[in-house]
């Protein structure tokens, strides 16, 4: 396990409606209330209608779960019909969004380009992008895996300066384990999570890529956190599906304990 604080989060993609995120949060909340947030971090990424609520509960209780956006736009007001954007989720106070989710890339066409653009409208407001990168499964059997994922690593992060770019959070999402019950392997997950923390010493220094968190998500749960979180170069975790049960996402972000 890495010295780096791990983050736990959860993607809730298209799921929870703000009733169901309020409930949602308040239980886990509950859960968690003995835990130490300072040796496990742990947040939540919901629907952008759900944001206002979860906000709410968090300041309202003062509770240690942060939370953050799936999307967010490259521009920041104007005629971009459907899109949110950074003043607003900042004014929402957001942690973090998730940037580049390989969703996003496969139906909304975002390119290495559009990810940069947003990646920089993040830290232009104050919010920390977990960029998504990871490769199809035709690209992992080709053995294109790390060159694939390098790229978008590097296309997400053309003309960042360092003092953002220490502060990103990089999510090692191989599509082909995205939902799909089929778990990367941890010594594969490892393999393309070192890749990835020398991509960033390379194109940083050594000292700011040992600072990075690198997530692994893919078909996380319960029963397979420990053996991924004991990666040195995984530093936490974006589960999708099993975030949305409380129980589960709990014991998830408990795999210290179990
Ligand atoms: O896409 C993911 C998180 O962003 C992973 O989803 P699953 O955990 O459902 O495989």
């Amino acid at each position: 396990m890495s010295t780096r604080t791990p983050l736990m989060a959860g993607n809730w993609k298209m799921n929870l409606n703000h009733l169901e995120a309020i409930a949602h949060v308040q239980k886990l909340a509950f859960a968690l209330a003995d835990k130490d947030y300072e040796t496990v971090e742990v947040a939540v990424l919901p629907p952008f209608t759900d944001l206002r609520s979860v906000q709410t509960l968090v300041d309202g209780d003062k509770l240690k779960i942060k939370y953050g956006a799936q999307d967010i736009s490259a521009h920041d007001s104007g005629a971009y019909t459907g899109e949110i954007s950074g003043p607003m989720l900042s004014k929402l106070k957001c942690t973090y969004v998730a940037v580049g989710h390989s969703e996003r890339r496969q139906y909304h066409k975002e390119t290495d380009e559009v990810c940069n653009a947003k990646v920089k409208a993040a830290f232009k407001h104050g919010i920390t992008p977990i960029l998504c990168v990871g490769e199809e499964l035709e690209v992992r059997e080709a053995g294109n895996a790390v060159a694939h994922t390098l790229a978008q690593v590097e296309g997400g992060l053309k003309d960042v300066p360092a003092e953002q770019a220490e502060s990103i959070v990089i999510a090692y999402e191989p599509v082909w384990a995205i939902g799909t019950g089929k778990v990367c392997g941890a010594d594969d997950a490892q393999q393309v999570c070192a890749a990835i923390r020398g991509k960033l010493a390379e194109l940083y220094t050594q000292e700011l890529a040992d600072r990075v968190r690198i997530q692994y998500g893919g078909s996380v749960k319960s029963g397979n956190v420990a053996e991924i979180m004991a990666k040195p170069d995984i530093d936490g975790a974006l589960v999708g599906g099993a975030s949305l049960d409380t129980d589960e996402f709990v014991k998830i972000v408990r795999f210290t304990e179990q």
